[in-house]
């Protein structure tokens, strides 16, 4: 009794002050932990956002991004929240009644002041870019293009967004955006992988863009792009042609088989039994044509489908150049294009036309692309018809023209092979955000991609809380063990008696 008594008198648990001083250990950590938790407990996401209108050649659409608004300056995370297909032709198509240009962005405007929240609204910068349809026609006509933009930029001044400009941007960045977009929505650029290539296909022109394995930039300095992203150097390739998309490129194929102004025009790029009246004028108004207009042709021509499709790409090929090239090599037109290199992402027609057709799968080898799109081409106009009455026929009827000159393009035009034929990816969007240059224009014009890398990201917050609650029990059990001196001599004590 004796010997427990004089246990208990010694034992410091026993003390008043130890039991204080516990006390207040426990108190201090549960409130450290508490406050450590609360302080960094995730607060609800706010979000910026950013418009860009992409004014192309055939219609308009509007994008409207967002991303948190902590993270301005950490990249990775800008996203697509919403796109509105403007109703109608593209911008350039309005030169002789500009005002209609503007207006036709009215739709599409009220969806974006839906879409942001109305706070945001003045600190949201609204951009637009127009590409080959306004760069056409800045050269045929600069008054009138201008008269469009003066039209577009009043319309989009109207609404409470961050107005930024509208302009033309070059084929050169058209290409260059489109190669960053489709990089960093991969997240290629911030964790330095090797890149992805850029095709891009519109109405007007259409685009490559890759980074080449071993690139003499002075070979063609025009051609070239330096980009220092996160920490790493780019030397991309780019080139756009102008008249080279899909819609341009059928005028000059009609015009090529028209030049000497027959009354009727039997074509392979067109199905069996297709024929439709087209008026020369209309066909020859386009700088990328208008030079070829027959002296002395009639008004009107017939146009009839043969459907043919290895002769239709005769007479594609016969739209490429291939003569001269005064560089170490060229893909046509005498332009300089360095060794293909690596993966490819095609986008915007090149996906709409491939998707129509069943053709996006990269496991489809070249030649049965081939035999599929001959044998498209050779199907009866009645008999396409029937099988999608949903698609417009005007859209309907040049499927086997696009196909035909999306392969053309790449194998004669690029170079590509039946071996690399099958590192192009036909894609719409990656994670949820359309593949297009618009994303890249506007990353790089609220310079949202540092030069440089971002330092490494801080503790998540779960792994933040655990150490704190961790370190917190270490120095509590040190604490505990701090007073061990005085344990054995009441542990050993009842042993001894
Ligand atoms: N659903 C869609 C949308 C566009 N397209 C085509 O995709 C092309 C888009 O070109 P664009 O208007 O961006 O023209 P550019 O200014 O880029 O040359 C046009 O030829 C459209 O007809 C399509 O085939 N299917
Ligand atoms: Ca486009």
């Amino acid at each position: 009794m004796s010997a427990q008594r004089e246990m208990k008198e010694k034992n410091p648990w026993h003390t008043p002050l130890t039991i204080i001083i516990t006390v207040i250990g426990v108190i201090a950590i549960v409130a450290l932990v508490t406050v450590a938790v609360l302080q960094n407990r995730p607060v609800p996401q706010k979000y910026k956002y950013g418009i860009v209108l992409d004014a192309g050649s055939s219609h308009t659409a509007l994008y409207i991004y967002e991303w948190p608004a902590e993270k301005d300056n950490n990249t990775g995370r800008v996203e697509q929240k919403h796109s509105c297909k403007v109703k109608g032709k593209g911008i350039s198509s309005y030169a002789a009644e500009p005002e209609k240009a503007g207006m036709s962005l009215t739709e599409c405007m009220r969806e974006a002041e839906m879409q942001v929240p109305s706070r945001r609204h003045q600190e949201t910068p609204l951009y637009l870019g127009a590409t080959a349809g306004m760069r056409l026609l800045n050269i045929e006509n600069r008054e009138a293009s201008d008269k469009v933009f003066e039209a577009v930029e009043k319309a989009l001044q109207g609404f409470p967004f961050s107005y930024q400009g509208a302009r033309i941007l070059s084929g050169q960045e058209e290409g260059a955006f489109g190669w960053v977009t489709v990089n960093y929505l991969d997240d290629r650029l911030k964790q330095g992988l090797e890149t992805t290539g850029a095709l891009d296909l519109g109405g007007a022109s259409t685009q490559i863009s890759f980074v080449p394995h071993e690139y003499d930039i002075s070979e063609s300095p025009s051609n070239s792009v330096a980009f220092r992203l996160y920490g790493n150097d780019y030397n991309l390739y780019t080139h756009s042609f102008l008249c080279y998309g899909k819609d341009q490129v059928l005028r000059m194929a009609l015009a090529h088989q028209t030049r000497s102004g027959p009354v009727t025009m039997s074509d392979p790029c067109f199905h069996p039994g297709y024929s439709v009246t087209r008026n020369y004028n209309a066909l020859y108004d386009s700088p990328c044509v208008s030079e070829r207009k027959p002296k002395e042709a009639p008004l009107n021509f017939t146009h009839t489908g043969v459907g043919n499709f290895f002769r239709c790409q005769e007479v594609v090929k016969t739209l490429f150049n291939f003569t001269s090239c005064k560089y170490s090599r060229c893909s046509f037109n005498g332009i300089f294009q360095p060794p293909l290199q690596g993966s490819f992402g095609a986008f915007s027609a090149y996906y709409f036309v491939m998707n129509f057709l069943n053709l996006t799968d990269s496991s489809i080898p070249l030649e049965t692309v081939k035999a599929n799109l001959a044998n498209y081409c050779g199907t009866p106009w009645n008999q396409i018809k029937q099988q999608h009455p949903e698609v417009k026929e005007k859209y309907l009827a040049e499927y086997c023209f696009s196909g035909t000159y999306i392969v053309t393009l790449l194998t004669e035009g690029y170079n590509f092979t039946k071996e690399t034929f099958s590192k192009i990816k036909f894609i719409k969007e990656i994670k949820g955000s359309d593949a297009g240059w618009t994303l890249g224009y506007m990353l790089n014009l609220t310079n949202m991609i540092p030069a440089e890398a971002p330092d490494s990201p801080p503790l998540p917050h779960a792994g933040y809380v655990s150490i704190v609650t961790v370190i917190a029990l270490l120095l509590f059990i040190l604490f505990i063990l701090s007073l061990r001196p005085i344990w054995p001599k009441c542990s050993k004590k009842p042993q001894i008696v």
